[in-house]
């Protein structure tokens, strides 16, 4: 924490000469700026729970600048020591299922239970069109408006992985502010649900009765990676189909080995739009924790999860290196023209690209 080296400007307001004046307030402003800017600023104000600094934390984070990259480092080392209490929940769900609808549900009993939700969102779209989801904040109208949630949309990246780093920074920065829920939203649709699911305690899939077809067009992978499957519009003429869809999908998650975790994922049913099963989910949720917790893989996972985090950065990192070097660039194009002449072999061309400096 920064000791604040609070200004003696305002002791020496008195002053009355111009170019004094003048100067002393030149000074105040660079002042005023360097602790604008100090990284012990954002960290204190953060500890506070300073939403402003919190999303200026964020913002810097999501930043491709090399400064604000540094500064957002330093920023996060300094919050981490801050930052390991909290419960991490990925939701999960195809377009339309209602995933800001149950957000905004779970989020508002979670705080009326005097809970700090933060909201944040991994997209695979978000690359390309600046952020789709939570990116119209209105869909969580009441949530928004609490002042115990902060509500934060996807950023955007120049890949997946790049995009899922920073939203793991930023669930640094939100649990350092005091919110002790993060909730997390992607689309499941691809690959964000793995990168969510490796960075969440507790991860939620909320599926729609079908008419018979409930374990259709569902990813195994999906389900392996489930702790628990919400069926969500359980409310007016879809009540029948989801007590249907309940048994099908409680049969599919018995067909799986038990998880490490020792935890049987279940299959509950909710209508966010109604308010109906919130209360159901979350004392679900929390017996989740209450098992892995006593049982040690929440903490087993957090530090499996940083393992991963760690290798998948060194690689992708490796992977840009290579590849924007202008160097290896040209000597690629280069085994690219010997191999379609069948001077080399791909095995031969990789050795040497990958000696090449
Ligand atoms: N009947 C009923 N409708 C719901 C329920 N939950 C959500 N909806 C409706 O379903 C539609 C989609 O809900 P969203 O919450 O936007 O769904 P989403 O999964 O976030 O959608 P994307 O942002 O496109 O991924 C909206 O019209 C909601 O009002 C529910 O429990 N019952």
């Amino acid at each position: 924490m920064s000791n604040k080296n609070k200004s003696t400007l305002h002791e020496k307001k008195g002053v009355s000469q111009p170019e004094t004046t003048s100067k002393l307030s030149a000074q105040k402003i660079k002042l005023n700026r360097a602790k604008k800017n100090s990284v012990n600023e954002f960290v204190d104000k953060i500890l506070e729970g300073n939403i402003t600094f919190l999303s200026r934390a964020i913002t810097l984070v999501e930043s491709t600048n090399a400064k604000h990259q540094q500064k957002s480092n330093e920023i996060l080392e300094q919050c981490l020591p801050y930052a390991n209490n909290s419960v991490r929940i990925g939701i999960t769900g195809v377009p339309g299922v209602g995933k800001s609808t149950f957000i905004e549900a779970y989020g508002r009993h979670l705080t009326s239970k005097g809970k700090k939700v933060a909201v944040l969102a991994v997209d695979p779209s978000s690359s390309v069109n600046k952020g789709s989801i939570l990116g119209d904040k209105t869909r969580m109208e009441q949530l928004v408006t609490d002042k115990n949630a902060f509500i934060r949309p996807s950023p955007s990246g120049t890949s997946l992985g790049g995009v899922a780093q920073k939203t793991r920074e930023s669930i640094i920065l939100c649990e350092a502010a005091g919110f002790d829920t993060i909730l997390i939203e992607t689309v499941g649709v691809g690959q964000s649900e793995t990168l969510v699911h490796s960075m969440v305690d507790f991860f939620l899939l909320l599926k729609l009765a079908g008419a018979g077809d409930e374990l259709q067009g569902i990813k195994r992978g999906i389900i392996e990676m489930a702790d628990a499957i919400v069926i969500n519009k359980a409310d007016g003429d879809n009540e029948k189909n989801t007590k249907i869809a309940k048994v099908e999908f409680n049969r599919a998650l018995h067909l799986y080995p038990l998880k490490e975790s020792k935890w049987q994922p279940k299959v509950l049913t909710a209508s966010a739009l109604k308010n109906i099963g919130i209360t159901e989910v979350d004392e679900m949720i929390q017996q989740y924790f209450e098992l892995t917790k006593a049982n040690n893989y929440f903490s087993q996972k957090r530090n499996d999860q940083n393992k991963y985090w760690l290798m998948s950065t060194i690689e992708r990192q490796l992977k840009d290196n290579f590849y924007t070097n202008p160097k290896i660039k040209l000597a690629l194009d280069k085994e690219i023209k010997n191999l379609e002449n069948a001077k080399t072999t791909p095995f031969n061309a990789a050795k040497r690209l990958l000696k090449f400096d």
